[in-house]
């Protein structure tokens, strides 16, 4: 048997050197891809879902993770989101799929398809609860891709613990035109971890997270007002990082004196007990 690849955990910092695609850029790429370069929306597609799928089996095992909630749109990023889902259910997670806008296509009725012959379940928007971490572990955000008509600037501003890039499969004629700069891709894996894996568990600073989520009355009217707010809670979340850094550096400076003080005192016990043993005797 082959030995296990690399993982792609274990990669590379390319975080600084790595480029990013504009919408109009993505969005020629697919269609250069999809005309002379010969693949078709399908093999793209299904290439894309299963790099998230191996992507999040990566990071969270289905072990510890394993409710799972693919959310997919009604375009092509929908359904990247139903392929993900069909790989993850055969990883061994508990797949949910809520795909509220289904696209009347023969290539989306087949992806349904499959994962109905998989038993996965399809849930409507009126069936999931207000707080999603009641009842999943992890959700893939399927719903737009690069034709979302808002500012969106994706990955450059994802600050998230775990990012990865897929596409491995891209043509040298299409890195050399848009002057990619892609990472070396580990062993047989289908992504590659960009910039460094977080040092901090999100979970453990839940106390002092901000939560992103948009309460009305909180959206801005202006998408760049949003953008702008959005940097400003950025900010507050890395001080609030910061600090608690800094506390958990004290804590563990008290920690060690503690420690010392009690082998002093233990110490000091015994130095006692010899000496009542001997004054007894
Ligand atoms: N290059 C590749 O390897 C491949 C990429 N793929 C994935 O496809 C998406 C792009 O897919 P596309 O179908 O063009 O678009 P989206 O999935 O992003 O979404 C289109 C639908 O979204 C609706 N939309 C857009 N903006 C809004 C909005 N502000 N509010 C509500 N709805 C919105 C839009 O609605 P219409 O009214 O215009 O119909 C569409 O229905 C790319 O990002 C990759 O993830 C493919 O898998 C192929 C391979």
């Amino acid at each position: 048997m082959a030995s296990r690849p690399v993982s792609s955990l274990q990669s590379l910092n390319t975080w600084d050197s790595i480029s990013y695609l504009s919408q109009r850029e993505a969005a020629e790429i697919d269609d250069i891809l999809m005309g002379p370069l010969g693949f078709s929306v399908d093999q793209l597609m299904e290439l894309a879902g299963l790099s998230v799928a191996t992507a999040i089996a990566e990071v969270y095992r289905s072990t510890e993770y394993n409710r799972v909630l693919a959310i997919c749109g009604p375009g092509n990023n929908g359904g990247d989101g139903l392929v993900a889902a069909r790989h993850l259910h055969h990883f061994g997670y508990n797949l949910s799929v809520c795909y509220p806008k289904r696209t009347p296509k023969p290539l989306y009725d087949g992806l349904v398809t499959q994962l109905e012959s998989l038993c996965v379940p399809f849930l409507s928007v009126e069936d999931l609860s207000m707080d999603l971490s009641n009842d999943f572990d992890i959700l893939v955000d399927a719903m737009f891709g690069f034709s979302f008509r808002a500012p969106k600037l994706c990955a450059k501003r994802f600050c998230g613990p775990h990012h990865f890039l897929g596409g491995r499969f891209v043509p040298p004629s299409i890195v050399d035109k848009y002057k990619l700069q892609l990472p070396p891709y580990p062993g047989t894996s289908m992504c590659v971890r960009i910039g460094k894996p977080s040092q901090i568990d999100i979970s453990a600073l839940r106390e002092n997270y901000i939560s992103p989520e948009f309460l009305e009355d909180q959206v801005e009217d202006d998408p760049f007002n949003q953008i702008d707010r959005e940097d400003r809670s950025r900010d507050e979340i890395e001080e609030s990082i910061g600090a608690r850094q800094r506390r958990d550096s004290r804590f563990s400076r008290i920690k060690l004196a503690m420690k010392r003080r009690i082998a002093l005192l233990r110490k000091n016990r015994e130095q006692v007990e010899r000496f009542l043993l001997l004054s007894s005797k």
